[in-house]
């Protein structure tokens, strides 16, 4: 771990961050001293009208980088750019993410929750490393509850938050932190108050039915955007390289590692080669 981690002087890059939980991050990130945040994001007027209501607080702390994270160009682009503006980059959050499982829109959904992912990571992993030339850094993976459960009735958004988490957790092992100063986290959030939760009858599967969908989401618990940011401070500050947190229920941050471990532990002998 590293020790006394804290947000002064750090130069953020928050993928998804002109609006919901990318924009509180980014926001909680300038509040606690961090020096610059990229906010980038698919929706341009959000981005720019968000990142000029930050610099008004925080004086041209904030910049916004347009950038489809489905694609591969813009990916390429955009980093280089963040690396130009700020000269270095020592924290990147993976955040941008849809819901959307409809038969036109699920390879989409999963380059953005997945691909796009581990392309700025592999990108920011290049830069930052230590054994390289880099100056070490944070990488949290924002995955989901629903990358811990089976619900099928969103089973690709569930498929393509699993696949982060196993991504990240896999990037992690030894000697990665030894090797290259980075810690590589994942951060499991249950259902939040933000655009993603809305309108779901038009992003799940095969649920046109409004009652189906009253009895399936009626009863859930949409905790805060605030309780999400207490957890993602928890980790920037003391997570461990390869762990994993929950964000649930508005509950105080909890680390999962060990309950995953332990599933890793359990199919081990069945699996090893
Ligand atoms: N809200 C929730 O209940 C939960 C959200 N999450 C995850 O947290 C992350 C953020 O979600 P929310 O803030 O809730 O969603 P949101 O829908 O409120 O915000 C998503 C942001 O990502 C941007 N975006 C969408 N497609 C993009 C693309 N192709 N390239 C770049 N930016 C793009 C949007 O413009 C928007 O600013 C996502 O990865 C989501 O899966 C995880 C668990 C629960
Ligand atoms: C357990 C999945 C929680 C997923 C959180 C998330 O990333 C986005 C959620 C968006 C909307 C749905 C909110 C809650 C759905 C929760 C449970 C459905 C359970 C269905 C079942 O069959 O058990």
């Amino acid at each position: 771990m590293t020790a006394q981690w804290e947000a002064k002087n750090k130069n953020c890059l928050i993928t998804g961050a002109a609006s919901g939980l990318g924009a509180a991050y980014a926001e909680a990130l300038l509040k606690e001293g961090a020096k610059k945040v990229a906010v980038v994001d698919i929706d341009e007027n959000t981005g720019q009208n968000f990142v000029a209501k930050l610099n008004e607080t925080y004086k041209n702390a904030a910049i916004f980088v347009k950038c489809d994270v489905s694609k591969e160009s813009e990916i390429e682009n955009c980093f280089k750019t963040v690396v130009k503006e700020f000269g270095r980059v020592d924290v990147l959050i993976n955040n941008a993410g849809i819901m959307s499982d409809l038969e036109t829109t699920w390879r989409l959904a999963t380059d953005i929750n997945y691909q796009g992912l581990v392309s700025f990571t592999l990108k920011a992993v290049k830069h930052m490393r230590k054994d390289e030339g880099g100056a070490g850094g944070v990488i949290v993976n924002i995955s989901s509850t629903a990358g811990l459960s089976k619900v099928n009735t969103f089973p690709i958004y569930c498929g393509s938050k699993a696949a982060v988490r196993y991504f990240t957790q896999s990037l992690a092992m030894p000697p990665f932190f030894e090797d290259t100063g980075i810690r590589v986290m994942a951060l499991c959030p249950g259902a939040t108050a933000t655009k993603l939760v809305e309108n779901l009858d038009k992003k799940v599967v095969d649920m046109k039915n409004s009652k189906m969908m009253e009895e399936l989401f009626g009863n859930v618990h949409i905790q805060s955007v605030e309780s999400t940011v207490a957890v993602m401070h928890k980790m920037l500050k003391d997570g461990n390289n390869g762990s994993i947190w929950l964000s649930n229920k508005d509950q105080p941050p909890y680390e999962l590692t060990s309950h995953i471990d332990k599933f890793f532990t359990d199919v081990e002998e069945l699996v090893s080669p």
